[in-house]
């Protein structure tokens, strides 16, 4: 694959045919201005040899700076812009502020990769203002190591925001908002905090206190005395997110009167803070109602400079003008926006290596942020981030899948071609409760669909689809094991992603099972070994892993529902040609879940052993009025336990009404008892009952907010 530069520069020229050399010795000629900056840490890094009387000069500074006064003119008057320009005996580095000239250092050292330098010349800045991450998921926040590796990555993409807000930090939500760190944490942080700096990265430390904040002064002053202990940490980056609450916390005057008094008594006196940013209650627009006033509340009160952010149309959206044109009005300000990609913490059987895409390319001018909140994997969402970071410094010029293609090589130069046919087919987030999906294996959709609609309608082998996926498979299973077996190239990533490995394998084997089998429903014995193992091949595969109910997921899109359905024609076939009954099914569960509710209609079943359960949800539920939930069997089945967590105290659920049914039309009350006080779980008293459906109905009379922890049931032996 050819070079090009990350992220894609606005203006790039290059004399064709001619390069020079690397300088083994140079001159630096220095503005003052970079005395306490990275710009020239990281530029003496990359040219070591600096010799006074060298002949080969390099000037660097910023603008203003009389060392680079020549060239003022070429500097793009932008906020990080900068001016590379590389001569037969100078380069010059002259940026519009110090983090601009950073990045012409970063341009550089993409440059110095190559044999001989480029006589280029790079007038380039970023599109959108301020451009990162959030590590704002749900699940094991990330490891020291992964944040490390995660700012030197944002420094070479120029990425220069990183919040740090994990759900699951107890010191960063409730209980211990209002708590400074211990000692060893507290240090931790402020490595990161260094290595940010050294990077040219913002550290925003977030804080998400709306579960039990008080609005009153005591809260107040706990939480400014908490961002103290980080700003003596070094912390120049503040945010507060109201997301995923319910309660008092969730009110709009309430929050601003905060957030403008933490603008007003911390942000702007300190002077070397960046702009304050919140997380609105009323997140993404699924969930407001605008003539309720919270986003005009805070549009209207909240001081002019403080950022909201904005997740889309939806909890997990990509972003469009549309989206920008209803959002931005009612804040009267641009949209800090909160990308839920490719986060996977209501997927955590499914890892998102797929492309970016679907996002506008004509909305630069409507944000003033674009962060990505990632996986809990930290190497595997590299290759998402890569592209966010290229999406959002030029974003008319971003090209989806060139951006992936190179994002896979920047992961992993020498097993770039067995990564890609990993990620290609572990893209989809299979079905979820927020009905966001990605394509899949896309280059061999065609070939597994001719393969499909030969065999299940004329019963015949497509030959050219067929070798196709015989080939897939082949790659398949060679590169799941070159990259278990890659050794230390990444080996943080395959530590994340082994699992997935070694299911990407089966899921190849399988494949190649299946295929033979399709050959042979006409043999009597010869059919059967293949039967056997493809089954044994589907147990492996759906227990696999004690932390996920069903196994990790692999190829779930598009290669395991094809599998699936050949194995089911193929062993059809054989049963009506020998009137035999070997089992047809491939996977399937026998639950089904219906609800009028919107935030659970689409939330997935599962089945391991004699447990089923609805997967559960990380938001705030909004359960209308007479909404309910009715998960339904296959058949009558005996129960022995049912247990159900709303995250709500007792009273709670006596707003709920719990039944169940043989018939689908008489139904009986199940009663909930607390599994034990104070705590939230409940138990049904449905003990041996024969059911075929179990109903959850909201009989308040009014909507109620509660979470969705848990439903879960297990059958009798
Ligand atoms: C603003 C936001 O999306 N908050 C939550 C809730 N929505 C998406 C979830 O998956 C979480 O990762 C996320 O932290």
């Amino acid at each position: 694959q050819e070079f090009r530069l990350q992220p894609t520069p606005q203006n790039y020229t290059v004399q064709q045919d001619d390069s020079i050399s690397i300088p083994r010795q140079y001159r630096l000629m220095a503005g003052n201005s970079l005395n306490n900056g990275t710009a020239l840490p990281l530029l003496r890094s990359l040219m070591p040899e600096e010799a006074p009387d060298a002949a080969f000069r390099i000037y660097i500074g910023t603008k203003g700076d009389k060392v680079v006064s020549s060239y003022r003119k070429r500097i793009p008057q932008k906020s990080e812009g900068y001016f590379l320009k590389i001569e037969k005996d100078r380069i010059i580095i002259a940026g519009a502020d110090e983090r601009g000239t950073y990045y012409g250092v970063q341009t550089l050292a993409q440059l110095l990769t190559l044999d001989k330098l480029p006589l280029a010349e790079v007038a380039d800045y970023p599109d959108v203002p301020y451009r990162g991450v959030v590590e704002g998921f749900y699940g094991t926040p990330w490891s020291q190591e992964d944040r490390i590796r995660q700012l030197d990555f944002y420094g070479r993409n120029k990425m220069n925001v990183y919040l740090y807000g994990p759900k699951d930090d107890p010191y960063h939500s409730t209980p211990h908002w209002r708590k400074p760190y211990p000692a060893q944490e507290a240090e931790r942080l402020k490595q990161l905090v260094d290595r940010a700096r050294d990077n040219n990265v913002i550290f925003y430390w977030a804080i998400h206190p709306g579960q039990d904040i008080r609005w009153n002064e005591e809260d107040r002053e706990l939480l400014l005395q908490k961002f103290e202990s980080m700003y003596q940490l070094g912390v120049r980056g503040f945010a507060v997110f109201f997301d995923d609450i319910s309660g008092e916390g969730t009110k709009a005057d309430k929050q601003a009167e905060l957030l403008n008094y933490i603008d007003n008594h911390f942000v702007q006196v300190k002077k070397d803070v960046a702009p304050l940013v919140m997380c609105p209650t009323e997140y993404n627009k699924s969930w407001t109602k605008v003539e309720g006033g919270y986003l005009t509340t805070l549009g209207e009160k909240l001081n002019k400079d403080i950022q909201i952010m904005w997740t889309g149309n939806r909890v997990i959206a990509t972003i469009d003008r549309p989206t920008l044109d209803f959002i931005n009005p009612l804040i009267k300000r641009k949209a800090y926006i909160w990308w839920n990609f490719p986060v996977s913490d209501y997927v955590r059987d499914h890892l998102l290596m797929g492309p970016v895409y679907g996002n506008g390319l004509d909305i630069e001018d409507g944000m003033s942020a674009f962060v990505s909140n990632p996986m809990e994997h930290a190497e595997a969402s590299k290759i998402s981030l890569y592209s966010v970071a290229d999406y959002t410094w030029n974003m008319e010029k971003f090209d989806s899948d060139t951006s992936w293609r190179h994002a896979i090589k920047d992961l992993m130069p020498l097993h770039a071609e067995y990564l890609e046919t990993f990620a290609a087919h572990n893209s989809d987030l299979g079905k979820n409760g927020h009905g966001f999906r990605r394509e899949e294996s896309i280059r061999l959709q065609p070939a597994l669909s001719a393969l499909l609609k030969s065999y299940l309608e004329k019963g015949e082998i497509d030959e050219t689809a067929y070798n196709q996926v015989d080939e897939e498979c082949r790659k398949i299973i060679l590169s799941a094991d070159m990259l278990l077996a890659s050794g230390n190239e990444n080996r943080p990533l395959i530590d994340e992603i082994r699992p997935w490995l070694t299911q990407f394998k089966l899921v190849g084997e399988y494949g190649k099972t299946v295929l033979e089998m399709m050959r042979l429903p006409q043999q009597e014995k010869a059919f059967l070994p293949g039967h056997a193992h493809a089954q044994a091949l589907q147990t492996l595969m759906t227990d696999n892993d004690a932390r996920y109910p069903q196994g990790v997921k692999s190829g779930s899109g598009q290669l395991m529902p094809t599998f699936d359905a050949l194995f089911e024609a193929s062993t059809k076939q054989y049963n009506q040609r020998f009137h035999t009954a070997l089992n047809a099914r491939a996977v399937y569960s026998p639950y089904t879940l219906e609800s009028n509710v919107q935030q659970l209609a689409l939330l997935p079943t599962q089945q391991k052993g004699k447990e089923g359960s609805i997967a559960p949800s990380n938001e705030v539920i909004l359960w209308q009025a007479g909404g309910s939930l009715t998960l339904s069997m296959d058949r009558p089945r005996v129960l022995a336990t049912l247990r159900i967590d709303l995250g709500t105290k007792e009273e709670g659920y006596t707003h709920f009404r719990l039944e169940t049914s043989l018939d689908g039309k008489t139904w009986r009350n199940a009663n909930l008892q607390s599994v034990w006080k104070g705590y939230t779980m409940q138990k049904a008293d449905v003990e041996g009952q024969k059911v075929l459906k179990i109903r959850l109905t909201n009989t308040s009379g009014s909507e109620q907010k509660v979470y969705f922890k848990a439903f879960r049931l297990t059958e009798q032996e």
